[in-house]
C-alpha cells in the first residue's frame, strides 16, 4: 500500500487531465515512451491553441468595435476549440496500441464535450468492445461505463473569452460572483419573479405602450426546462404561463443540452457535470416530460430539444419563435449558477426579459440564517440549528397546482437546427461492440425505474399510504422496505420538495414520522452548505483536514467500486458484473451508502473524494450538494462529522441476511446465519451452499482485508490526529475543530472562528499527536 499526502485542492488543466486519461490508457511495450508521445502531443496541440488565440483575440477586438455579433464571436468560439480539441483527440487515439483503449479515451473526450458523439462511437469502424460475454447487461465493464473527466474543454479558453465563464473569471473581469459569501444576486435585468408575482415586467408594460404590438423581441416566452420536468408545483411555469396570456404570445418548451456549462467549474477545476446514471435519468424524464405536455396541451407544447452552447442556442430559438423573454427555475451548483448568471445576462442585453424563480429547493439557501447566538440546540453546521433558523422564515407557500391549460402554438415548434427527441441530443455515452452493436448499459436503470412524473407522483402517494406509518421504526434496513425510493425524482425536479413536505404534513406525517420530513429539510441544508461552500465537492470543509495522509490504493479502490471487498454488505450495494444494486439500479438505501461510505474511508483510509465521484457517476440521484455533504462527513471534514461505528460486519441493516442474498448470487444458498461473515462459515457448510472463495467464475472474493476492522478504523484516526496536530490554530481550548462561519451564513457571526461538532476519540487523540 502506498501512503501519499493527496491534495484534491489542485487539480491539474485540462491538459494534463487528457495526458493523465490518455496515459492510464495506454499499454504496451513501453509506457513511458508513450507517455513522452502524448505529452509532446499536447504540448503541440496547445501551441496551435495559441495561434488561435491570436486570431479570436482579434475578432473580439472587431466585436469590440461593434463589427461583429456577441452571438458570432461566440460561434467562432466554440467552433475553434471544438475542431482542435477534436483533431487532437483522434491524433492522440492513434497512439494507443487498442481498440479498447481508444474507444475509452475517445468516449471520455466525447463526454467533455472535446469531440463530436459520432467520433466517439468510432465511425472508422475499429473502435469496439469485445464484452466477452455477450449481453449488453453483462458486457460492460466499468472501464465502458462513461465517467466523468475532471475539467473539459472550458478550460483551455483564452483568458479574455468574451463571457466570463467562472467565479474566478468573473471577479477578473469585474463582474460579482454568484457563489459568494454575498448571496445569490440575480444579474441585472433578471427577476426574481416571486418577490413581485403580481407586478407587470418592463416588457409587458411596453408592450401595452405600444397598443399590445409585439416588441422587437416578441411576445413569446421561452421556457428554459433544467432540473424542473414537472408540470406540478412549478412556478416559472405558472409565471410564464400567465405572462405568454397577458401579453397575447406563445409560450415555447426549450431543453439545451450544454453539460460543460452545467458541470465544469473552473474555480476549482474539476467537473461534476450530471453522472452517467443521471444523465441516463435526465433523458428519459426529458421524454416523458415531452409525450405529457404533447398529450396535455397539444404538440405546441413539445419540447425544442438544441445541443451547445445555452446563450447562442436560447437566443436561435428566441429569434425563431419570436420569443423576448426566458423563464426559468434556478439550479444551486456552483457551475450552474455561475452559468445561468452569465446567460442571464448575455439574454438581457440582447433585449430579452429573464425572471428566474424558486422551485428546486424548499428555502433559498442565502435566505437561510442560523442564529448561533441565542438558546444552543446543537453544533454550527448541523440540522437542528438550520431548522430553527427555517422555521424563522416566513411560511412556505402552497404548492402550486399544474395549469389546466397553456397557451402555445397550435402546431408543434419547427424551429431549424433542433433535434427530434431527447435521445438525439446524445447526453448518455454508449460504448461499441466489436459486431458494431451499442452497449446500451442504461437499459437496466430505465427497467428499474418509471422515470416520469406520473410515477414520481404515484410513489408519493404509495409511500404516503403504506411507508411512512412504518418509516421511523425501519428506516434503517438495507431493503428499502420502509422509505420512499423519492430522491431520484426530487433531484431531477420530477417531483416537488415542497408538495412532498406539504403532503407529508397534510396527512399527519409529521406525528407519524418525526424523521422524514426532517430528510427533506436535511436537503435543504446541503444545499444550504455548498452555497456558502461552493468548493465543498473537492475541498475539506475543515481546511486543516486537508493535510490528512490517505491511502493510495487503486487496486482497493477498484475492489469497493466493483463490489469485490468480500465483505457481503458493501458488495451487495455496489456490483455491477452480475446484479448488485447500485450498478443495476443506481440507488442504494441510506443505511447501505454509509456502511460503503465508512468502510472505504475509515477501514480503507481512501479519500471520501474518491466515493463521492464514484457514487455521483452511479447513482441516479446523484446530487452535488447532498453527495459531497455525505461524504465529507464520512471523511470526517464535514461539518457534522460521523459520529458512529459502522461495521460492514453488523447485521442490524439486514437482519435475516434478504437483501445480501438478493444482491450477491455467489452467497444466495448460504444459510442467513453466515451472511454477513461467509469466512467464519464451516468448509461443510460453504461446500452444500456452493460458496468458493477467489477469482475464478462464480466465486465470492476473499476479504480484502484482513485486519481487524477496530484497528484499521484506530489507524484512520490517528491519520486524522496527526493533521489536526499540524494546524493548532484552528483548534479551540477544548480540542473541536474550528471552521470560519461564511459571510450571510449566520445572523451575525460572518467571519468569526466557530467550533463544529468533533469526536471525543479525535478530542483525546490529539494531545497523543501533539506529543509525538
Ligand atoms: C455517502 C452518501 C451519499 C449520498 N448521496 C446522495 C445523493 O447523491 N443524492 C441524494 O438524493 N441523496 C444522497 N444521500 C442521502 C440518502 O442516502 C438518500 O437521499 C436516500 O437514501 C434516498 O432514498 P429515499 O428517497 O428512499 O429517502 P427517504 O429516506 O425516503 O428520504 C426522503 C428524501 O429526503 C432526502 N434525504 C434523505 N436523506 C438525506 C440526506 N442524508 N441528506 C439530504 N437529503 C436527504 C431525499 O431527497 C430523499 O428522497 C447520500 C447518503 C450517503 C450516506
Amino acid at each position: 500500500m502506498v501512503t501519499t499526502r493527496a491534495s484534491y485542492a489542485r487539480r491539474g488543466t485540462s491538459s494534463k487531465v487528457l495526458v493523465a486519461a490518455a496515459s492510464a490508457n495506454a499499454a504496451g511495450p513501453s509506457p513511458a515512451d508513450r507517455n513522452r508521445q502524448l505529452a509532446s502531443r499536447m504540448r503541440e496541440a496547445l501551441a496551435t491553441n495559441k495561434a488561435a488565440y491570436k486570431r479570436l483575440k482579434h475578432e473580439t477586438l472587431l466585436f469590440r468595435q461593434g463589427e461583429v455579433s456577441a452571438e458570432a464571436l461566440q460561434q467562432q468560439f466554440a467552433l475553434a476549440f471544438q475542431s482542435q480539441a477534436s483533431s487532437l483527440f483522434l491524433e492522440l487515439a492513434e497512439l494507443l496500441p487498442s481498440p479498447q483503449q481508444r474507444a475509452q479515451l475517445l468516449s471520455a473526450a466525447s463526454r467533455a464535450g472535446w469531440i463530436a458523439p459520432d467520433e466517439a462511437l468510432g465511425s472508422r469502424g475499429e473502435l469496439g468492445v469485445d464484452s466477452g460475454r455477450g449481453g449488453a447487461d453483462e458486457g460492460v465493464s466499468d472501464g465502458w461505463r462513461p465517467l466523468n473527466l475532471s475539467v473539459s474543454a472550458v478550460a483551455d479558453q483564452p483568458a479574455d473569452s468574451v463571457q466570463p465563464t467562472s467565479a474566478s473569471e468573473q471577479r477578473q473581469s469585474g463582474v460579482p460572483s454568484t457563489s459568494g459569501a454575498e448571496g445569490l444576486e440575480l444579474p441585472p435585468g433578471v427577476t426574481d419573479g416571486e418577490s413581485r408575482p403580481a407586478k407587470r415586467s418592463r416588457r409587458e408594460k411596453k408592450v401595452e405602450g405600444r397598443g399590445g404590438a409585439a416588441a422587437s423581441a416578441g411576445t413569446g416566452i421561452l421556457y428554459w426546462l433544467r432540473q424542473d420536468f414537472r408540470l406540478h408545483d412549478n412556478p416559472a411555469l405558472c409565471a410564464a404561463a400567465a405572462a405568454a396570456k397577458r401579453a397575447g404570445g406563445k409560450l415555447t418548451f426549450v431543453y439545451v443540452c450544454s453539460l460543460e456549462e452545467d458541470g465544469d467549474d473552473l474555480e476549482t477545476g474539476t467537473s461534476w457535470r450530471p453522472g452517467g446514471a443521471c444523465l441516463v435519468w435526465i433523458e428519459a424524464a426529458l421524454m416523458s416530460l415531452d409525450a405529457d405536455l404533447a398529450a396535455r396541451y397539444g404538440p405546441g407544447a413539445r419540447i425544442v430539444f438544441r445541443r451547445g452552447a445555452y446563450l447562442p442556442e436560447l437566443s436561435a430559438v428566441a429569434a425563431s419563435v419570436g420569443a423576448g423573454a426566458v423563464y426559468y427555475n434556478r439550479r444551486y451548483e456552483p457551475a450552474m449558477t455561475a452559468t445561468d448568471k452569465r446567460v442571464a445576462e448575455g439574454l438581457q442585453q440582447q433585449g430579452m426579459e429573464v425572471r428566474s424563480y424558486a422551485g428546486l429547493l424548499m428555502r433559498e439557501p442565502q435566505e437561510v440564517k442560523v442564529d448561533m447566538t441565542g438558546r444552543w440546540v446543537g453544533h454550527f453546521g448541523t440540522l437542528s440549528p438550520f431548522m430553527r433558523a427555517c422555521d424563522r422564515l416566513p411560511a412556505l407557500p402552497k404548492p402550486l397546482p399544474t395549469p389546466g391549460s397553456l397557451p402555445v402554438a397550435d402546431r408543434a415548434p419547427a424551429v431549424p437546427g433542433s433535434l427530434p427527441s431527447a435521445a438525439a441530443l446524445g447526453m448518455v455515452r454508449l460504448p461499441v461492440r466489436a459486431d458494431g452493436s451499442l452497449v446500451d448499459w442504461g437499459q437496466q436503470l430505465r427497467d428499474a425505474w418509471d422515470i416520469s412524473e406520473g410515477a414520481a407522483l404515484a410513489c408519493m402517494d404509495k409511500f404516503m399510504s403504506e411507508g411512512l406509518a412504518t418509516y421511523e421504526a425501519a428506516r434503517h434496513f438495507a431493503d428499502a422496505r420502509a422509505v420512499s425510493l423519492l430522491s431520484a425524482y426530487v433531484h431531477h425536479g420530477q417531483l416537488s420538495a415542497r408538495l412532498l413536505l406539504h403532503e407529508t404534513v397534510a396527512r399527519g406525517g409529521r406525528e407519524l414520522s418525526k424523521t422524514f420530513s426532517r430528510r427533506l429539510i436535511w436537503r435543504d441544508l446541503a444545499y444550504w452548505q455548498l452555497h456558502h461552500w461552493p468548493q465543498m465537492a473537492v475541498r475539506p470543509m475543515r481546511t486543516h483536514y486537508t493535510g490528512q495522509e490517505w491511502n493510495e490504493n487503486p487496486a482497493a479502490l477498484r475492489a469497493w467500486q466493483r463490489g469485490k471487498t468480500g465483505f457481503p454488505l458493501v458488495d451487495a450495494g455496489k456490483f455491477f458484473e452480475s446484479m448488485r444494486q447500485l450498478w443495476r439500479t443506481g440507488w442504494m438505501q441510506q443505511s447501505v451508502r454509509m456502511v460503503c461510505a465508512a468502510f472505504l474511508t475509515e477501514y480503507l483510509n481512501i479519500h471520501w473524494l474518491h466515493g463521492c465521484r464514484w457514487f455521483h457517476d452511479t447513482l441516479v440521484d446523484g446530487d452535488l450538494a447532498i453527495n459531497s455533504m455525505m461524504w465529507q462527513n464520512a471523511g470526517k471534514s464535514g461539518l457534522d462529522q460521523w459520529n458512529f461505528t459502522l461495521l460492514p460486519t453488523s447485521s442490524s441493516q439486514d437482519p435475516d441476511g434478504a437483501y445480501i442474498a438478493r444482491w450477491v448470487h455467489e452467497l444466495e444458498r448460504l444459510p442467513r446465519k453466515w451472511l454477513h461473515q461467509p469466512w467464519l462459515a464451516p468448509s461443510g457448510v460453504l461446500e452444500s451452499a456452493g460458496v468458493q472463495f477467489g477469482t475464478g467464475p462464480g466465486c465470492y472474493p476473499h476479504r480484502l482485508t484482513t485486519e481487524v476492522l477496530q484497528d484499521l478504523r484506530k489507524e484512520n484516526a490517528r491519520k486524522i490526529a496527526e493533521a489536526r496536530a499540524q494546524a493548532p490554530e484552528w483548534i479551540d481550548p477544548g480540542g473541536y475543530d474550528m471552521v470560519v462561519l461564511p459571510e450571510g451564513a449566520t445572523v451575525k457571526q460572518g467571519g468569526s472562528k466557530m467550533r463544529v461538532f468533533t469526536k471525543s476519540d479525535y478530542r483525546k487523540l490529539l494531545s497523543t499527536a501533539q506529543s509525538t
